[in-house]
């Protein structure tokens, strides 16, 4: 089914609508019957920018299969190709529509401006890139990317002696003034408000003339599989990494290009990483599916009921999304899973959990809305960071369940939800694209919500919108099919056919 065709190389996800601008509302489709969908997705948005911004600093051509396109990854291209890096499109030869064809520089460029926009990893990732390219580079981005911690970022870069300019600011906008190197060696941050200071730096560390020696001291560090995500990106690229944790500031002996960092072990142990100083090898990279925009997908089929099949589950991944296959089931959900395909199907209701999200804060929106469904209450913790996302989540997600009717209470680092009835209202999305995916599964099970500026969904899954009308709508036309005999076809395809470069 054709949902949408790129057509690069002047693709623009998101039309004339700036997902900045709020735009008409969205009123939620309400499920009607069982679902029997089959959802397939784009490219992941944390594989792309990380493999653009690697293949910006390799010293060979790379091509991306399949990659996101977005708006914080058309942010990503445009920052790359403003330092000089060679970003073409190239006709399909992945899943879906127009690879990249990326061709790193002599030199990276400065002289320019990066537009963030409220995207997370290029306020981070591309800070230490800009220290490696010849002149200055401003950030800048959205009203509310102003208001993101950068002050580990800004402190990191100064450590290893970069020149910044932030006027005492912890925040966007700033300055980074690039000479073309930089130094590199040991340093120790904290990084408890986001895992992309780490990723961030060890992205461009093998590029530093001494490497890195990276060590975490603070209450906490998010987001854990992002940074062995990193870690292995980085790896398959031929560059040393190791990860382990050190006791008296010591560089980490642990295992080369490791899987998980031991926290919890020894309590006075650091999380610590190491990046020897090489080249970064150009490479052909396939991107997996978002696991974690599959989230609204894959709880669809708990609150309506039925089944959503995912396709193109990738065998093994990084991606924290994947944890879905287990988070699920707490909830009352069975899945299965049968080569690439993941099939959730819902029970006869939605128990309440008790969950740690710690390792997957960006999950928080869409297991929340779950929470708020279920028979019983919930407790979701380790999630104290997620205000400082693309809003305060913690508070927007009380706000608006609230506003519904519902009852949830914010805590230190999470929420208490307790299920109430809910009524119809508008839902105020912030900004925040996952605020519209869980306002869209509350929509499937109360009439009358209305979701506000839907378009903000092009920050990572410019087709929501049109997903999950072909997910609710499809699901009807397949239980009357079944009822009536049909086709006999087994589920309805809610797939994104991208084209190939029309130019
Ligand atoms: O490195 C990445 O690609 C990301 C890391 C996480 O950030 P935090 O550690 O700030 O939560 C995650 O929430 C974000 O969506 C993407
Ligand atoms: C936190 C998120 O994004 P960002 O990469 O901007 O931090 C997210 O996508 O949930």
């Amino acid at each position: 089914m054709l949902i949408s065709r790129y057509s690069a190389p002047d693709f623009n996800p998101y039309g004339d609508t700036s997902p900045t601008e709020p735009n008409p509302d969205w009123a939620a489709p309400r499920a009607h019957g069982p679902l029997a969908a089959t959802v397939s997705l784009p490219g992941s948005k944390s594989l792309t920018n990380r493999e653009l911004v690697l293949s910006a600093l390799a010293d060979a051509p790379s091509r991306l299969r399949s990659p996101l396109h977005s708006r914080d990854t058309t942010l990503m291209v445009e920052a790359l190709r403003s330092f000089g890096v060679s970003i073409e499109p190239a006709p399909a030869s992945g899943r879906f529509g127009v690879d990249w064809l990326i061709t790193p520089p002599d030199e990276l460029l400065g002289s320019t401006t990066v537009d963030c926009g409220l995207a997370g990893t290029v306020m981070r990732f591309l800070p230490p890139v800009a220290a490696l390219a010849l002149g200055p580079i401003v950030f800048d981005g959205d009203e509310g990317a102003r208001k993101r911690p950068m002050a580990t970022t800004i402190s990191s870069l100064v450590s290893l002696g970069v020149d910044i300019t932030a006027d005492g600011r912890t925040n966007l906008p700033f300055t980074v003034y690039g000479t073309g190197s930089v130094e590199g060696g040991e340093i120790t941050i904290d990084a408890s408000s986001s895992s992309q200071f780490v990723s961030g730096l060890l992205l461009a560390a093998a590029r530093f003339e001494k490497g890195l020696r990276l060590v975490h001291e603070g209450s906490r560090l998010p987001s854990m599989p992002h940074i062995e995500m990193t870690i292995v990106a980085l790896a398959a690229r031929g560059v040393t990494v190791t990860s382990g944790t050190v006791t008296s500031g010591t560089v980490p002996s642990g295992t080369v290009a490791s899987g998980t960092v031991e926290t919890g072990a020894d309590e006075s142990a650091a999380p610590a990483w190491s990046v020897e100083p090489g080249p970064i090898a150009g490479a052909e990279v396939s991107i997996e599916p978002d696991l974690s925009n599959a989230a609204p997908f894959l709880a669809a089929a708990l609150v309506a009921g039925g089944s959503v099949t995912f396709t193109g589950w990738p065998e093994s991944t990084t991606q924290v999304g994947a944890r879905l296959i287990d988070f699920l089931p707490l909830y009352g959900a069975t899945v299965t899973r049968e080569g690439d395909r993941v099939t959730v199907t819902g029970g006869a209701s939605i128990r309440g959990i008790d969950l740690d999200l710690s390792e997957g804060g960006e999950l928080a929106p869409a297991l929340v809305a779950l929470a708020a469904l279920a028979d019983s209450p919930s407790t979701i913790t380790g999630i104290g960071h997620i205000r400082h996302h693309e809003t305060d989540r913690l508070a927007a997600l009380a706000t608006e369940i609230n506003r519904l009717g519902g009852k949830v209470t914010e805590l230190d680092d999470g929420l208490y939800i307790e299920p109430q009835p809910l009524h119809g209202g508008v839902w105020q999305t912030y900004l925040d694209h996952r605020m519209a995916h869980a306002g869209a599964i509350i929509g499937l099970a109360v009439d009358d919500v209305i979701v506000e500026n839907i378009a903000t969904t092009a920050k990572t899954l410019p087709e929501f919108a049109a997903l999950w009308l072909q997910l609710v709508s499809g699901s009807s036309a397949e239980a009357s099919s079944a009822l009536g005999g049909g086709s006999g076809r087994a589920g309805h395809s809610v797939a994104i056919d991208a084209g190939g470069p029309t130019a």
